[in-house]
């Protein structure tokens, strides 16, 4: 008996501490293995949230890939990296799994520092292929055969980047394995046309019976395990990996091996292999389930429990009692004027729940377009709309409208085009990490002529605001919010222009200027400051780029301006402020306060705010500091005598 067999009744799965040990499994063992490899995914993101239906989905396909190839010499790429979990618990990193994605445990995404196994730790879609286009071809350059596999979603693939990656990836023939994680799905249903194509693919009469057969043999229990393991060894003589030419992919120059049961090991394993064999660019199109052999996961209807929290392993229910989201009430007021406006459609880029474009595309399914991973497309399309005379409300997460500034810039912005982006997840959001954190908006899209943000401080202003923007028909408009639970309402006592001002001391020796969620923080600020006996002043703009001029007048007099931003200082709201001061001839003098523009790890947004020095507590200390400096220094320059 194999060392690994002794293991036996304790579990195959900690004795997995590289891929190599995988190598010594047989068939049977390799399906109890998946089992337990279920059994942990479950158990341990019920406690700490996480990707469980995408990594559910990637079982076989995870184990069959580390057996035929050899990483880290052979290279690996995930798109999107959350599916890596089972690729970390078989390289050596099973314990993090106590500390998924918390400060200073394991990262979501793959990680180089974790792993020499680890290489993309970008977690937005569509990037792998070109990357495997660029290290296949420094492989061929530099002489070493060595392999690169890239496991792709199918809803990655809806992202150009991939489809400018296939082109140069076709020609260049170099030695490339692209796993298809078709599953169908990206959170809903991957939409278009390659969808499409892909499922006439997997619509094989062989797929459905299996499918259907695993589905059925899953209902007696909700959690897997044995029942998993059955039903995986009845399907082992089910499908065959069928060579079969596939125009769309063949024409390109791509080989094509598939449909794959992505849940079959060994058929897994032998398309793998002949894959490698080619030593050319060849998709195997791997067939899978969302969720798979997790009945909770499986029946979500929303996304397959994508990225839940903390759940009920019983039910798959979230833990934590449900809250007010910045997102509810954005989709609450969108549907509100949708409903007085015939203009305004919507568009998500394939994140219509996470957004709450669901709640248009539910009540105006004709007036609301999910156009897949494709932000770009989504902003172009945007401007094609309002160019149709229609006014779209784009809402993806802020961290994704990176992507699409030259689209923004461009084709939106220098058209004078009435187009509303809705900027979700804005500032530090947390476990997702630093490719997740929306703190580019106000400083990159700050810069575009025309373009005006807002940034809400509560529900009430989020309404206003979102109102306003869609009102503005000579340009395009922002409208960004943070994550999670929508801050409690802060009354405002006057308006001047479009600045709110939110508590007022004609002491003037502060002014505060607090941006968006952050006019809680200032509050908090205020009031420590006031304590040590100095007069503040707390006003929101409310709509931050360009920065209102009645923050001229209103910092008139001040001994000092702070700004306040969860964005990037550089460029960010308090350097249009200054900048604006210097040219209305307000001299006073200002600290800007924000998130360093930088890589921040990940853990929860008050972690890495409090990281930051983002706290009252923190920024209270630095003002008081501060002025008392200037006194300081303006004592000094009183006449003596
Ligand atoms: C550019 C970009 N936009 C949106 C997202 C948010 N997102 C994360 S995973 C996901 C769905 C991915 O679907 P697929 O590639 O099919 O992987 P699956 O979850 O189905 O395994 C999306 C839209 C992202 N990571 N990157
Ligand atoms: C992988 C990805 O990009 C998303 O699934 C992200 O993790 C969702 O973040 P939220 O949990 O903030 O919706
Ligand atoms: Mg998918």
């Amino acid at each position: 008996m194999s060392e690994l067999s002794d293991q036996t009744t304790a579990g195959l799965l900690p004795g997995i501490k590289t891929p190599a040990d995988l190598k010594r499994l047989d068939p049977d063992q390799l399906t109890l293995l998946a089992a337990e490899i279920r059994d942990f995914l479950v158990a341990k993101v019920s406690r700490t949230g996480g990707h469980l239906g995408p990594n559910l989905g990637v079982v076989e396909t995870t184990l069959a890939l580390h057996r035929v190839f050899d990483s880290p010499r052979d290279r690996v790429l995930f798109d999107t990296g959350h599916q890596a979990y089972v690729h970390k618990m078989v390289t050596g990193r099973q314990d993090g799994f106590e500390r998924l994605r918390q400060r200073g445990g394991l990262s979501g995404y793959p990680s180089q520092a974790e792993s020499e196994h680890d290489l993309i730790e970008n977690s937005h879609a569509s990037t792998a292929l070109s990357y495997a286009d660029g290290i296949s071809k420094a492989f061929a350059l530099r002489g070493e055969e060595r392999h690169t596999v890239a496991v792709v979603g199918d809803g990655a693939l809806t992202g150009g980047m991939c489809w400018e990656a296939l082109n140069n990836i076709a020609s260049a023939k170099n030695r490339l394995v692209i796993i298809v994680n078709d599953n169908g799905r990206s959170y809903a249903p991957t939409i278009g046309g390659l969808a499409d194509h892909l499922s006439t693919l997997r619509l094989n009469p062989g797929y459905e019976r299996v499918l259907d057969l695993v589905k059925d043999a899953l209902g007696s229990t909700p959690v897997v395990g044995k029942p998993v393991y059955e039903v995986l060894h009845a399907v082992k003589k089910g499908i065959k990996d069928a060579v079969s030419p596939q125009p769309m992919f063949e024409d390109l120059g791509i080989k094509y091996l598939g449909p794959v049961d992505g849940h079959d090991i060994q058929a897994m394993e032998s398309a793998l292999r002949r894959a490698k064999g080619f030593n050319a660019p060849v998709i195997v199109h791997a067939v899978t389930r969302k969720g798979y052999g997790y009945r909770p996961a499986e029946d979500d209807e929303a996304d397959c429990l994508h990225g839940p929290g903390a759940f009920a392993i019983e039910t798959g229910k979230l833990l934590a009692a449900p809250s007010v989201k910045w997102t509810n009430v954005f989709a609450e007021e969108l549907v509100a004027i949708a409903d007085e406006r015939p203009d305004v459609v919507g568009i998500t880029a394939a994140m219509a729940e996470p957004t709450g474009i669901a709640a248009l595309q539910k009540k105006y399914p004709e007036r609301t377009y999910d156009v897949g991973i494709a932000e770009q497309h989504a902003v172009t399309s945007a401007a094609g709309l309002a160019m149709g005379g229609l006014h779209p409300v784009v809402a993806v997460y802020a961290t994704f409208l990176n992507r699409a500034f030259d689209q923004v810039l461009l084709d939106v912005a220098m058209h004078g085009l009435p187009v509303t982006i809705v900027l979700d997840r804005a500032g530090i959001t947390g476990p997702d990490g630093p490719s997740h954190y929306g703190i580019w908006d106000m400083s990159v899209f700050g810069a575009v002529p025309g373009l005006r943000i807002a940034a809400p401080r509560d529900a009430t202003t989020l309404r206003e605001e979102l109102r306003e923007a869609v009102a503005v028909d000579d340009g395009p408009t922002i409208v960004r919010f943070p994550t999670g639970s929508v801050a409690a309402d802060l009354p405002a006592l006057r308006r001047v222009g479009p600045v709110d001002v939110l508590r007022e001391d004609d002491r003037k020796d502060i002014l505060l200027v607090a941006v968006g969620a952050f006019a809680k923080l200032g509050m908090e600020v205020a009031e420590r400051v006031a304590g040590q006996g100095y007069g503040v002043t707390v006003v929101d703009p409310r709509w931050v780029r360009p920065v209102p001029i009645e923050l001229a007048s209103l910092s008139r007099g001040h001994r000092l301006v702070v700004t306040l931003e969860d964005g990037i200082r550089a460029g960010g709201v308090g350097d249009a402020v200054a900048s604006m001061l210097r040219d209305a001839g307000v001299s006073v003098p200002l600290r800007d306060l924000g998130v360093p523009a930088g890589f921040h790890p990940h853990g929860t947004r008050a972690e890495i705010l409090t990281s930051l020095g983002l706290t009252a507590q923190d920024i209270a200390r630095d003002v008081t500091e501060w002025v008392s400096q200037l006194e300081e220094a303006a004592a000094e320059h009183q006449p003596q005598g």
